[in-house]
């Protein structure tokens, strides 16, 4: 079967945008009532190890399930890395930053960079 591209992120982004206004007006919220209040108490430590685990999830459904889980199991992702970037105090911005610096920046020619330094 031929494999779908990515397509437009328009939809995505929008929602990620809307997620991450939620993920802030939660901190400081009651743990009790919410979830990623919840997580955001719970420090820095359990919020990474929650990314960690969500991504293997990621990983094991990209290797061996169907696609709707794998869908599933990225929103669960984008969903805990963005509960750990605000426990971490890391602005969707700097991330931006750091995405953008990349870009037009070849993978490939990244690395042989790095290992001529090193
Ligand atoms: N997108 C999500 C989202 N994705 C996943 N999860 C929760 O993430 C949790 C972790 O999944 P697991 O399978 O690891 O469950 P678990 O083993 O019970 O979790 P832990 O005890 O290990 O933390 C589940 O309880 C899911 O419901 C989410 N919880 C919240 N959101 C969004 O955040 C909004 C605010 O949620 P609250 O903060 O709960 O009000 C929601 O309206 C959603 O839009």
């Amino acid at each position: 079967m031929a494999k779908q591209p990515l397509g437009s992120a328009d939809r995505l982004t929008g929602l990620v945008a809307k997620l991450a206004e939620t993920v802030d007006s939660r901190a400081g919220g009651n743990p009790e009532k919410s979830y990623t209040a919840k997580l955001l108490n719970s420090g820095e430590l359990r919020c990474g190890k929650k990314i960690a685990e969500e991504a293997a999830e990621v990983a094991l459904a990209i290797a061996a399930e169907g696609r709707k889980e794998t869908a599933s199991e990225a929103a669960d992702l984008i969903f805990h890395l963005l509960v750990g970037l605000r426990a971490k105090g890391v602005p969707l911005d700097m991330v931006a930053d750091a995405l953008a610096e990349r870009r037009g920046v070849s993978g490939l020619a990244e690395k042989a960079a790095r290992q001529t330094k090193a």
